[in-house]
C-alpha cells in the first residue's frame, strides 16, 4: 500500500530546543489520522514539515513519495488547514471561493459552491463576520475544493462548541468517503478523534509514544488489575505502557499481541482514550523518573 506520509528519525529543533525528535513512522493512504498530543508536544511542528512550511534539522520526510512543498504539483496535492482557521476577514465568502479557484489548479467550484449553500453561508457575507464555526467550515470547504489527496487540518475544531464540532466532523467523515482522500488532523481533544479517527499517533514531549490502525491499537493493549506487583515481573511479551499502584492493588496498561489468560490478573478493554492517557501518563512517569535521577 502507498504512503501518505513517510518520516524517518525526524527533528525540528528551534535554538537549542528540540519541538519534534526521532519521528519515525509510515502512514499507509487512505485512512483519517488522528494526531494527538498535549499542548506544546510537537503536533503543528509535524504538521508544518510535512506541507513544506518548515525545514527538518534531522531525519527525512516524504509526502504522498515526494518532498513536502518540494514542486507546484506537489503543493497541488496536498491541503493545509492551519490552526485559527485561516481567512481573509476583509474578503467575502464568494471572494474566498475565486480566490481558490485561482491558485488551485484542481479546483472543485461545484463542490465548494454546494457545500457553502448546503452551510447556508452566505456567499456575500465578509469572513470577518462569520462565526468561528462558520469560520471553520469556510476554511474546511477551500481546504476540500482543492481536491487534495492528502488534506492537513491542525486542531481544527479547537474553537468550536460541541454542536458546531460534530458537524464540521461529520462534513469531513462524509467527504473522504464521497472524494477518497486521506487525512491528517490534529487535537487534544481526544473524544473528537474517536469518532472521526481510524488511525493514530499520540505524540507527547516531542516524540511518537504510538502510531497505528486504532482498532489494532485497542485490540493489542490491555488494562491489568489486580494484587500488587513489580512490573519487572511481567512476562516478555508484554509490554508495559503504564503502571498505577495503590497499596495492595497494581494496574497496568500493557501492549501484548497474544490474549492475556493469567487468572491473577483482572483484564479490560481499553477505551481510545484510555489508551491515549496511559501512553501520556507513560512519558510523564519517565519524566518524572530522569529528573529524579538528574537531581541525585
Ligand atoms: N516558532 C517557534 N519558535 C520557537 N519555539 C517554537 C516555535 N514554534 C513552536 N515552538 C516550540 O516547539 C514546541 C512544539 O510546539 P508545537 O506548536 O509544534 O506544539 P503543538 O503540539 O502543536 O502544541 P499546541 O497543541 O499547543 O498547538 C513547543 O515547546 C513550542 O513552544
Amino acid at each position: 500500500m502507498t504512503s501518505v506520509l513517510q518520516a524517518q528519525a525526524l527533528g525540528k529543533k528551534y535554538g537549542k530546543r528540540w519541538a519534534l525528535r526521532e519521528c519515525t513512522v509510515d502512514i499507509p493512504a487512505g485512512h483519517v489520522v488522528g494526531l494527538v498530543g498535549p499542548n506544546g508536544a510537537g503536533k503543528t511542528t509535524l504538521l508544518k514539515l510535512a506541507c513544506g512550511q518548515l525545514e527538518p534539522t534531522g531525519g527525512g520526510i516524504t509526502v504522498l513519495g515526494g518532498r513536502p512543498g518540494g514542486t507546484p504539483a506537489q503543493l497541488a496535492r496536498v491541503g493545509f488547514v492551519a490552526q485559527d482557521t485561516p481567512v481573509y476577514a476583509g474578503l467575502t465568502v464568494a471572494e474566498h471561493l475565486r480566490l481558490g479557484a485561482r491558485l488551485n489548479p484542481r479546483w472543485d467550484a461545484g463542490l465548494a459552491r454546494e457545500r457553502i449553500a448546503r452551510l447556508a453561508l452566505d456567499p456575500s457575507h465578509r469572513a470577518g463576520r462569520l462565526s468561528g464555526g462558520q469560520r471553520a467550515q469556510l476554511a474546511l470547504t477551500l481546504g476540500l475544493a482543492k481536491r487534495p489527496e492528502l488534506l492537513i487540518l491542525d486542531e481544527p475544531v479547537a474553537s468550536l462548541d460541541p454542536l458546531a464540532r460534530h458537524e464540521f466532523l461529520q462534513g469531513l467523515i462524509e467527504a473522504t468517503v464521497e472524494h477518497r482522500f486521506s487525512v491528517v488532523l490534529s487535537s487534544h481533544l481526544v473524544s473528537d478523534l474517536d469518532r472521526t479517527c481510524d488511525y493514530l499517533i499520540v505524540l507527547v514531549e516531542s516524540r511518537v509514544q504510538v502510531a497505528g490502525e486504532v482498532d489494532k491499537l485497542l485490540a493489542t493493549h490491555h488494562r491489568l488489575t489486580g494484587s500488587r506487583r513489580d512490573p519487572d515481573r511481567l512476562p516478555a511479551d508484554q509490554h508495559m505502557v503504564s503502571a498505577r499502584h495503590t497499596d495492595r492493588q497494581s494496574t497496568f496498561v500493557v501492549r501484548a499481541d497474544a490474549p492475556i489468560h493469567d487468572p491473577a490478573w483482572k483484564v479490560t478493554q481499553l477505551s481510545l482514550e484510555d489508551l491515549v492517557l496511559a501512553y501520556m501518563d507513560k512519558q510523564t512517569a519517565d519524566s518524572r523518573r530522569a529528573a529524579l535521577e538528574v537531581q541525585r
